[in-house]
């Protein structure tokens, strides 16, 4: 059973076509870019992937279930449990500390607190923040909020990990520290990661390249 399958999804906004038919599938330890110029449509899809997001057309299917096919409440059990994130801008909640940051997933899904503070202890050595545990978000840099995200990602060990643009805001150097620890930490979850990006650097931690244009993906499906 493929990790993700999305079929035909089609979008408008303010009847202009975002999304013309999209099509492709994601298989468990799949790493997979998500190229394409500004506005052909890769965060859209990403998020209709996602579920953050609704298409008016066709179908998204995590893990077997067909996201237009469930509640608002299975909606948000299915993606708390299957999917994890990775953003440009990290989104970590500025009031917790990173450690906080990091069990938030495994609270959400009603985990024993020994067996989350376990499982958030040995990420953060993981990700090399470790010494940083207490530290609120405002107080690490951006690699180290990165990496704080790439934890939290994967800290429930979903299927599916989406990633958008995750080393944008970073120099170059700290970019490819992000990325690999990414690649490596996806690979060992055994998830399936869908990748948007403009980085060259980003698209050579990944298997197979997905290319869009005006809605369309031209390639790689
Ligand atoms: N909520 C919205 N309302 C109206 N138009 C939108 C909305 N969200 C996206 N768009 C438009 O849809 C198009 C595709 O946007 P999208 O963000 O998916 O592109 P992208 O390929 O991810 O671009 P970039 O590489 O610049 O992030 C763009 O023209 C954008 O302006």
């Amino acid at each position: 059973m493929p990790v993700l399958e999305v079929q035909s999804l089609s979008k408008s906004y303010a009847q202009r076509a975002i999304l013309r038919g999209v099509s492709f599938r994601l298989d468990r330890g799949e790493r997979v870019a998500l190229l394409g110029p500004s506005g052909s449509g890769k965060t859209t899809v990403l998020n209709c992937a996602g579920g953050v997001d609704r298409a008016d057309g066709g179908s998204v299917v995590i893990a077997g279930q067909e996201l237009g096919g469930l509640s608002a409440d299975g909606l948000a059990q299915l993606r708390r449990k299957q999917i994890g994130t990775v953003f440009q801008f990290y989104h970590l909640l500025p009031t917790l500390s990173a450690a906080e940051n990091i069990e938030l997933p495994l609270q959400l899904l009603g985990v024993p607190p020994g067996e989350r503070e376990a499982r958030v202890r040995e990420l953060m050595g993981r990700v090399g923040i470790a010494h940083r545990a207490a530290a609120l978000p405002g107080q690490l840099s951006g690699g180290e909020m990165q990496r704080v995200a790439i934890a939290r990602a994967v800290v429930h060990r979903p299927a599916l990990i989406l990633a958008d643009e995750p080393t944008g805001s970073l120099d170059t150097a700290t970019g490819e520290q992000v990325l690999d620890l990414l690649a490596e930490v996806v690979k060992e979850t055994q998830a399936a990661l869908l990748l948007v990006t403009h980085s060259p650097e980003a698209v050579k931690h990944c298997e197979r390249v997905l290319r869009m244009q005006d809605g369309q993906i031209v390639e790689g499906a």
